[in-house]
């Protein structure tokens, strides 16, 4: 018999191969069609490419299914210069392993029109009840325009909880053992390149990310932390997203001397899975901005089945199950189990936070 959600696991990985492969291509082309959202952040041809190749894959295997996506499509309907941009790329993104993009992925788009469909086929309100998956096309479209980090980002949830989650990091080192940094090493895909993944009670992965079907993947765990002063954190890259002063007097309290590694995306949650960082901090910057479940549905299965533990600065497990945001939640604490107490303390001493 096949182990519980093999099927959904599958189809998740290729399709986030897939999606990344298409965001490479805009990754590495400097016109990369941005354009600005309602709340000022960007979007790009790539975050609207990635989102219409999942949402297919899905569509494809389980049409009955649920979807919180990032993006919508109504700018491509206005746009249609923009729309075929996306088209272009979307139609011409494949898997070389035929088998898998055909009987797996259920193939190519079948049109401009039903593609914008698909895209805006992701606006589920989420919540508790039954099968809803959570898309975050391009997580870091802000590292990715600056040339950093970025990752695809793909999680299901069954009544509120992961069951499966897939991220595509195709800047990272395939390396596991590759120390951290935040240099994304653009121009080259030499060497880079990971797929992580887990499935809830089946242990966490991680693979390179290639063009053709799926490489054989290997388990991961998180490093052990026996010493907090020898450990770094791994923050946002941007200021706005995370309270990096008081990062710093965290890391103070806590007899952390090494600088933080920055870094954009759900990149972060993968790289201390696998054992290349130590902790993920996210401090709220603002008491009114809510976290959306896309970016952290994936991460916080992945680390946790590498090992770690994964609360809101309160220490609260993240919760999924009420809507598309984490409104119960504040900030992101991801640590090795053993030592996550310890880091949970210090920053309920801080003030504010
Ligand atoms: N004020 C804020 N506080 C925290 N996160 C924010 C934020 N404004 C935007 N974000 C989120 O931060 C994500 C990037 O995370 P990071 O800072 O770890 O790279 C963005 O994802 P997108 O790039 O998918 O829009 C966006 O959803
Ligand atoms: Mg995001
Ligand atoms: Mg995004
Ligand atoms: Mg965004």
């Amino acid at each position: 018999m096949s182990s519980p959600y093999s099927k959904e696991l599958l189809v998740a990985q290729l399709a986030v191969q897939r999606a990344s492969l298409l965001t490479r291509r805009v990754f590495l082309d400097s016109a990369k069609g941005t354009v600005s959202k309602s709340d000022a952040s960007p979007v790009t041809i790539g975050d609207f490419g990635a989102q219409a190749l999942i949402i297919a894959a899905l569509r494809h295997n389980f049409p009955s299914d649920e979807i919180v996506a990032e993006e919508e499509g109504s700018k491509l309907r206005e746009d249609a210069a923009l729309a075929d941009r996306i088209w272009e790329l979307v139609k011409s993104t494949k898997l070389d392993d035929e088998k898998a993009e055909t009987e797996v992925l259920g193939g190519a788009v079948k049109n401009k029109e039903h593609m914008i469909d698909l895209i805006d086929s992701g606006n589920s309100k989420g919540g508790r009840a039954g099968r809803i998956w959570a898309i975050d096309p391009i997580d870091g479209t802000k590292g990715f325009l600056r040339g950093g980090q970025y990752a695809v980002c793909l999680a299901l949830m069954v009544d509120g909880d992961v069951k499966v989650g897939v991220l595509g990091c195709p800047n990272l080192p395939v390396d596991d053992a590759a120390p951290l940094s935040a240099d994304a090493g653009a121009g080259s895909d030499e060497g880079r390149g990971v797929i992580f993944s887990a499935v809830l009670g089946q242990g966490a992965t991680s693979r390179p990310l290639t063009s053709a079907g799926l490489a054989g993947g290997k388990s991961i765990a998180m490093k052990p932390v026996t010493e907090l002063s020898a450990a770094s954190f791994c923050e946002s890259v941007e200021a706005g997203h995370s309270n990096q002063g008081d990062a710093a007097k965290i890391a103070e309290k806590l007899g952390i001397t090494r600088p933080s590694v920055r870094m954009d995306s759900q990149a972060k949650y993968g790289s201390i899975a696998r054992g290349a960082g130590d902790i993920y901090l996210r401090l709220p910057t603002s008491k009114t901005y809510q976290e959306k479940i896309w970016d952290h549905a994936a991460g916080d299965l992945i680390v946790r089945e590498a090992g770690g533990q994964v609360t809101d600065v309160l220490g609260r497990r993240l919760d999924f199950g009420h809507g598309r945001t984490l409104a119960e939640n504040k900030g992101v604490i991801a640590a090795p189990k053993a030592v996550h107490g310890q880091v949970l303390k210090v920053v309920q001493e801080v003030p504010g936070v």
